[in-house]
């Protein structure tokens, strides 16, 4: 009896003493894991952060510009993320993103350095780098696009001839409907492949085509959730089979090409008349070398990949924001006529556009700008880091914390727009009918990081959209109504369709 009774009040001490572990277990889990997930003091607000996926779960991935945007209204214009293990901070709004990327823009200045990235890519070139080699490549590069026509005859008449074979393409179609996507790829990308390699490629050039392809595959995926589970557990991932393994295989292929361009201007480069961005570069390798300049990082290696950002960043963004063009203007018939009949009145169809003619055609230079402003091809900007503490609409951000400037945020601001969800030219147009610039137009982004291609995008945009409705009517196939919902990655473009483009 005695023996029964003491073996079973030890088994009551136990269960009891395990009972107190499991619950003291518990309570410390807890406290540890809302110690972990807290916002650290004075950062900015934000939804509440789940252990390992943080808020992952606040965010769609297949809509993350138009829930940042909403987050905004709960949290205000400054507010924080966790990803993963990592927090960000959103800006929203015209005033924050102002106070970010402009009156605080020496703290923003560089970017985050994502495993999706440096696993595939090496930490070179102009997109993905920091500090003294960043800023020397994108001086570098800025010079040597003006020196080969930015802003002068030569580009312009660069741009009016690809017009024409592009023209010519879509001529061939005859009224019928085609899928636009390929040839304005081809035609744009032949703008920058003539400053980088100083040549245009024909647009049945399988190899050119397939390159293409591969740009806009790359694009896709990095602004898929698989870059994104990619970023946040790469242990994990670079283990797993998933779209973020094609990657590696689409920039190898890019990059070879690059090579070769590169080793056929090395054979016949003469320094001293340089043709175009290579032949540029090779002449300032060769300089650095000289001087022992190493520091800028002027070698093949960071030619492949300079090379390599220009051409992808020079493609798709511009091309894509034509196709958003077609699409607004098929829908919206009237406002296509009206461009038309400007065009006529102002340069009538005996001789192409020119960028002269940008000041005295007001309204389609209006409808070009309302297209960007729809369009919001890139909604989220490309991310920053902050480099230092950053103080920010009251809160403070410590130094290492990546920050998405959410363009979105600013481009349908209800503050700043008068009909933000709605096409209209007007918002761009004072009462008689001028061009007026607006603040919150920042397709581009702002800052020191700005879009290194600002310029060259703009004169492509207007040359070749002010041709186009100089030359064709746009519409749609018969029974098919525009689809404006886009299809979304790290850009917004039209999901694929087919259009009619009419001589007229
Ligand atoms: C409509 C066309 C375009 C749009 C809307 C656009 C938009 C942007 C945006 C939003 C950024 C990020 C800026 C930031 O981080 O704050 C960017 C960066 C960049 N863009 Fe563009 N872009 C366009 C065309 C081009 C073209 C044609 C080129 C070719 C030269 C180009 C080259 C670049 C480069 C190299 C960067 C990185 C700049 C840096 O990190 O310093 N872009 N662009």
């Amino acid at each position: 009896m005695d023996r029964f009774f003491c073996v079973s009040l030890s088994s009551v001490w136990s269960w009891k003493d395990s009972r107190s572990l499991l619950v003291f277990t518990l309570v410390f889990l807890v406290i540890a894991t809302y110690l972990k997930n807290r916002r650290p003091s004075s950062f900015p607000p934000g939804p509440w952060a789940l252990p390992l996926v943080g808020t992952l779960f606040s965010v769609d991935f297949n809509n993350a510009h138009k829930d940042m945007t909403e987050l905004a209204e709960k949290y205000g214009n400054v507010y924080s993320l966790k990803m993963g293990s990592s927090w960000i901070v959103v800006l929203n709004g015209l005033n924050a993103l102002q106070e970010g990327l402009l009156t605080k823009g020496d703290i923003l200045v560089d970017r985050p350095l994502f495993p999706i990235h440096t696993d595939v890519l090496p930490d070179l070139g102009i997109i993905f780098n920091n500090g003294y080699m960043w800023k020397q490549q994108r001086r570098f590069a800025l010079f040597t696009l003006k020196y080969f026509g930015l802003g002068k005859k030569s580009l312009e008449s660069t741009i009016q001839d690809e017009f024409n074979y592009m023209s010519k393409e879509m001529a061939n179609h005859k009224g019928k409907p085609f899928n636009p996507h390929l040839i304005m790829n081809n035609a744009v990308s032949n703008i920058i492949c003539s400053l980088i390699f100083g040549h245009r490629f024909e647009y049945d050039d399988e190899k050119f085509l397939t390159l293409i392809k591969m740009i806009d595959e790359g694009t896709q995926i990095e602004g898929s959730i698989w870059a994104q589970l990619y970023n946040e557990f790469p242990m994990l991932m670079r283990r797993l089979p998933g779209r973020h393994r094609t990657l590696q295989k689409l920039y190898g292929e890019i990059f070879k090409f690059m090579k070769i361009e590169i080793n056929q201007h090395k054979k016949d480069w003469d320094p001293s008349e340089p043709r175009d961005f290579i032949d540029c570069y090779l002449n300032e390798i060769h300089r650095n070398k000289k001087d022992g300049e190493v520091d800028a990082g002027f070698h093949e290696d960071n030619l492949v990949m300079c090379s390599f950002d220009l051409f992808g960043a020079g493609t798709e963004t511009t091309s894509t924001t034509l196709r958003w063009a077609f699409l607004y203007m098929a829908k919206y018939t009237e406002i296509q006529e009206k461009v038309q009949a400007e065009i006529d009145r102002v340069i009538g169809q005996s001789r192409q556009p020119s960028m002269e003619d940008c000041a005295n055609l007001p309204y389609t230079d209006a409808v070009i700008h309302e297209v960007q402003r729809m369009g919001n091809i890139v909604p989220l900007s490309l991310p920053h880091i902050t480099n230092r503490d950053l103080k920010l609409g009251g809160y403070t951000v410590p130094k290492g914390v990546t920050i998405i400037p959410n363009l979105t945020s600013v481009l349908f601001e209800k503050t700043q727009w008068e009909t933000p969800h709605v096409f209209n030219p007007g918002h761009f147009l004072n009462q008689e009918g001028k061009f007026v610039k607006r603040d919150a137009f920042v397709p581009f982004s702002a800052g020191k990081r700005v879009c290194l291609g600002e310029n060259l995008a703009r004169m492509e945009l207007f040359l070749f959209f002010t041709s186009l409705m100089q030359r064709f009517t746009f519409c749609m196939p018969p029974g098919v109504e525009p689809v404006l919902k886009p299809r979304v990655s790290v850009i917004l473009s039209p999901s694929h369709y087919e259009i009619c483009a009419t001589l007229r």
